[in-house]
């Protein structure tokens, strides 16, 4: 049962709301209002703004509960890049309406959470990607079977065959970004200048994987930064893609883990290194993470070395 953070104060302008009551289902926690088993959505989830607010009702969005993120709060800088022409397919994905970022209440709400331990430590977060319609997958797959094209080659893929790009953790024909419950993110400067993560967002590549160690030390440390505090909100990050994290709070879906999203059909995913395996006792479910309180600020040393607070 999903409940709303302390503190949340959504301002609801007259008339402009949409139900998000098949996710929220704790009347009691909010005074009781409501028939048994919902709550008033309306008084929760602020509306975005019209056109977003139209988009998501005609794709049936709204009444699964979905939120557009800058209408949760400054949660993140948006960088919507299948919503541009900045991503591998060269073109703004279909299914992309606009650069709003959407997600489920729960996972915007775990998003605000986790952006306070860079903020902590004067970073900020940057979303390249929330909730991705099916039919951008399909592009993305289209994109993936037209060896013809090698128009990304150079900036997306120069070390990989393009033939090879349609394995599960790469381009696939179902993603958790589909759930809305799925966010790809990065760490940024204070002021939201981008910087080194090791590879660029989207870049297929071996450097791309969380544990990859031929990047440099400040990378490796923002990684670890950006892990570690979407860990302690309740997101796993996919090992092949340093950008790439799940949170188990979607209410329509199983966690969406690497392994979940895949159909059963599909091959086992890559072996990692050992060198790249995370001892198991820093894997935590959400609701050991919430149990603790916040972590304490890492503290940066010279080239952003942080300290491995253990979640
Ligand atoms: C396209 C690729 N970067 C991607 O998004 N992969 C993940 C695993 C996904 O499809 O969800
Ligand atoms: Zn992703």
């Amino acid at each position: 049962m999903y409940q709303l953070p302390l503190g949340f104060r959504p301002h609801l302008p007259a008339g402009r709301c949409f139900s998000a009551a098949p996710l929220l289902q704790s009347p009691a926690s909010l005074g009781g209002q409501g028939t048994p088993g919902t709550v008033r959505a309306h008084r929760l989830v602020r509306a975005p703004r019209w056109r977003q607010w139209r988009n998501m009702l005609v794709s049936g969005l709204a009444r699964s509960g979905f939120v557009a993120l800058a209408d949760f709060g400054p949660v993140i800088r948006q960088d919507l890049r299948y919503a541009g022409r900045g991503n591998f397919v060269g073109t703004v994905l279909d299914g992309y309406h606009e650069a709003a970022c959407l997600l489920t209440l729960p996972a915007a709400d775990a998003l605000s959470r986790a952006r306070q331990l860079p903020a902590r430590n004067g970073f900020g977060l940057r979303g390249f990607d929330g909730y991705r319609p099916q039919r951008a997958v399909g592009h993305m797959r289209r994109w993936a079977r037209d060896l013809s094209d090698e128009s990304a080659k150079a900036a997306f893929c120069p070390r990989v065959n393009k033939q090879d790009l349609s394995g599960p953790h790469c381009i696939h024909c179902r993603s958790g970004h589909s759930r809305g419950s799925t966010v790809d993110l990065a760490l940024t400067g204070p002021d939201g200048t981008a910087l080194d993560m090791g590879t660029g967002f989207g870049f297929f590549d071996e450097r791309s994987r969380t544990g990859h160690r031929n990047i440099s030390a400040a990378a490796r440390e923002r990684r670890h930064l950006l892990h570690h505090a979407m860990r302690w909100a309740g997101f796993r990050n996919l090992p092949t893609e340093w950008w790439h994290c799940g949170t188990s709070a979607s209410p329509t879906s199983p966690v969406p883990t690497p392994t979940s999203t895949s159909p059963p059909t599909c091959p086992s995913p890559p072996q990692r290194s050992p060198r790249e395996r995370r001892p198991a006792t820093t894997v935590r479910t959400r609701a050991a993470c919430r149990k603790r309180p916040a972590p304490a600020a890492v503290v940066l040393g010279p080239g952003h070395a942080a300290d491995r607070v253990a979640c």
